[in-house]
């Protein structure tokens, strides 16, 4: 297992498989990666990037985007992954294409899933994602639930004024369901930047409701030392990551953005280029720069810092479009 200067050991591995998405979500951070990139990773690559990582310790996948469902070969990427044998292998999608997937993907190692729902009311989720497609998701879920993933999350980001009224409704949807709920806290990150004044929620009322109506059992020591309460016999996993030194302290992931880099921050570079050692299927080459990438890990929030969220980028918006 390799363990970085700061004493954190790398676990996990975020898989971003692409930067394309059928969401338009208001505050969208595309996982610390560029939109428009002009390569593009095999499943076969991913597996091979998986298999080096496993050497290394790492046995934990998560696979993301953009979205991930809107990769044709998403199963093979999910096969080859599986392949290595890893303890843990998750998805985090918006939820929409998995009437079309969900059960070749649990039939080829997928574990566990993570499903984005930032509102249950129609207009609500509509202003947030850019698309009118809650009862879709909904459906999706309530089938997805049957089919025996270890794990079927609720990812909720907490919007001030949008959504924060709702987290009493969504704890018993998600205890009608058997679902964990992450509450997530808004990242000032790529189209979370701009919106960040307007919505973010420090998620300290959150925290007082949980400590009313519920209890703290304790925290995730294998990720972020992320707190988790029982409300209703429903657990409550919060992401609170925004100048939190402790969340930056645990964290034990690094992130395989879908052209090829090795991210070893989400707010920030550097980043490894892992390209052309996968494209030459060099295992010693990948592993040599996977320990360089590892050795470059640094936490963003440092007790008694101020918070530092890397290079300070000029964002201009043309249209649709954003530089
Ligand atoms: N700042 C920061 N945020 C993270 C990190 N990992 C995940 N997140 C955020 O946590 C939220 C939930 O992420 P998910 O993709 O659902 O995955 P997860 O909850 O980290 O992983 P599991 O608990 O294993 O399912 C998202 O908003 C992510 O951006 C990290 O290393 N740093
Ligand atoms: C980037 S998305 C990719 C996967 C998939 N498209 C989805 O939305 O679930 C991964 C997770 O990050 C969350 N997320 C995106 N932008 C965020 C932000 N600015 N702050 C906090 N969480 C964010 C999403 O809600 C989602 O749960
Ligand atoms: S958060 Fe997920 S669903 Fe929303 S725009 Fe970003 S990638 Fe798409
Ligand atoms: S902000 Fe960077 S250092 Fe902190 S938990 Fe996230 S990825 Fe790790």
């Amino acid at each position: 297992m390799l363990i970085d200067n700061y004493g954190r050991p790398w676990l996990k591995l975020r898989i971003v498989v692409n930067s394309v998405c059928n969401y338009r979500c208001l505050f969208c951070h595309f996982e610390g990666q560029g939109k428009f990139l002009s390569r593009e990773l095999s499943a076969e690559d991913i597996g091979f990037v998986a298999l080096v990582a496993k050497d290394l310790g790492v046995d934990d996948f998560k696979i993301t985007g953009g979205e991930p469902l809107l990769r044709r070969d998403i199963v093979k990427v999910v096969d080859e992954i599986n392949k290595v044998g890893p303890k843990d292998l998750s998805m985090t999608t918006n939820g929409y294409f998995l009437d079309v997937y969900a059960e070749d993907l649990l039939n080829h190692g997928l574990s566990r899933l993570n499903i984005s729902l930032h509102s249950l009311d129609k207009g609500r989720y509509r202003f947030i994602t850019g698309v009118d497609a809650l009862d879709k998701v909904l459906e999706n879920i309530d089938y997805v639930n049957r089919l025996g993933f270890k794990q079927v999350k609720i990812n909720v980001v907490v919007l001030r004024g949008l959504n924060t009224d709702e987290i009493p409704m969504m704890i018993r949807f998600a205890a009608k369901y058997g679902l964990v709920l992450q509450l997530i806290e808004l990242m000032p990150m790529g189209e979370g930047f701009p919106v960040f004044a307007r919505y973010y929620d420090d998620l300290s009322d959150v925290i007082n409701w949980l400590n009313k109506h519920g209890k703290l059992l304790g925290t995730r020591k294998d990720l972020h030392n992320r707190p988790i309460y029982e409300v209703d016999g429903v657990k409550v996993e919060i992401v609170k990551n925004y100048n939190n030194p402790s969340f930056c302290a645990g964290c034990t992931t690094m992130r395989l953005t879908s052209d090829g880099r090795l991210k070893t921050c989400l707010y920030k570079e550097p980043a490894v280029d892992l390209w052309p050692y996968i494209g030459t299927r060099d295992r010693e080459g990948l592993m040599k720069a996977m320990i360089y990438a590892n050795s470059l890990r640094k936490p963003n929030f440092i007790e008694g810092a101020s918070g530092n969220l890397g290079k300070i980028r000029i964002r201009v918006r043309i249209g649709d479009l954003t530089y």
